[in-house]
């Protein structure tokens, strides 16, 4: 479990990226960090692994504040994907992927045999593995990206709009992949994003941020569509709303359209 208790980060140069935080992240789950450009997420996010350090406040994994445990160490333990893949480009695939597993002493031989299979967990053929990033797709960087992370067989893996670059086609079959890998590997998965049809698809837990840093609402898909925090919230959610819709469930006393696969839509107003 991941837990942010008041946490603020004001930049030396006097902005405030986010301000008084406290959030609950469950293990074993999604929880995707969802606001427009600039509200703080990717901040909060890299709060976890401390390549950005709280002005006040604490973040604690499984209750131990990071604050008191060795950034470097702490960072090898925890899976980070970004946009961009940002897999190291005069390395193969085969190198990026055994990169971490490697600095932490494990053998050639098993880093490389584990970086193979990591290649077909995410779905990508072993052939590839010789090729350097700039000989793949976008979307096949990204999946490299992935592996990577997974290297070192985290609980966490922070994802940082890891989809971002890629086009919409490529987008959608990355969110499903995704989706069968969390079924299978339980990881704590934070992920940041702009896109709320992205956020809904995969979070347990969405975890909406307003301009400044705060926190608008936290709550699982369902909850928030059923019952918007405030006018923010509702307006932030509601676009796009209707292409979701096919069936109605009840929800805390509401009625909520979900989508063919489960998903919420929207709410039945009365
Ligand atoms: N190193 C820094 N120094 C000063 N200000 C910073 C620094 N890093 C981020 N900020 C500012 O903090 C605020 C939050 O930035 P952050 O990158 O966390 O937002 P974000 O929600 O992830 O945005 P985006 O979706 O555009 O990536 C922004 O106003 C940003 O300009």
């Amino acid at each position: 479990m991941i837990e942010f208790r008041g946490v603020t980060k004001q930049f030396p140069d006097g902005t405030l990226a986010v301000e008084g935080v406290d959030i609950v992240i469950p293990p074993h789950q999604t929880t995707v960090l969802v606001g427009s450009s600039g509200s703080g997420k990717t901040t909060l996010l890299r709060m976890i692994n401390r390549m950005v350090d709280p002005t006040a406040g604490q973040v604690l994994i499984d209750g131990t504040d990071v604050a008191t445990l060795d950034p470097v160490n702490l960072r090898r333990g925890i899976g980070y994907v970004m946009q961009n893949s940002g897999l190291l480009p005069h390395r193969k695939v085969i190198d990026n992927v055994a990169t971490v597993p490697l600095l932490r002493g494990v053998s050639k031989r098993a880093a490389y045999a584990h970086a193979l299979e990591l290649l077909d967990t995410v779905g990508l053929d072993r052939s590839l593995a010789d090729r350097y990033p700039s000989q793949l797709s976008g979307g096949q960087q990204q999946r490299v990206g992935v592996a990577r992370g997974l290297a070192v067989d985290p609980n966490i893996l922070l994802m940082d709009e890891p989809f971002g670059a890629v086009d919409p086609i490529v987008r959608a079959e990355l969110q499903q992949e995704l989706l069968r890998l969390q079924g299978e590997l339980g990881k704590t998965v934070v992920f940041v994003t702009h896109d709320i049809d992205e956020a809904f698809l995969l979070g347990d837990q969405v975890v909406i941020m307003q301009q400044g840093g705060q926190i608008s609402q936290a709550a699982s898909p369902a909850e928030i569509l059923a019952a918007p925090a405030d006018a923010f919230v509702a307006d932030f959610v509601g676009a796009d709303r209707g292409k979701r819709a096919l069936h109605l469930t009840d929800v805390g006393g509401r009625q909520v359209v979900v989508d063919a696969d489960g998903r919420p839509a929207g709410v039945l107003s009365s």
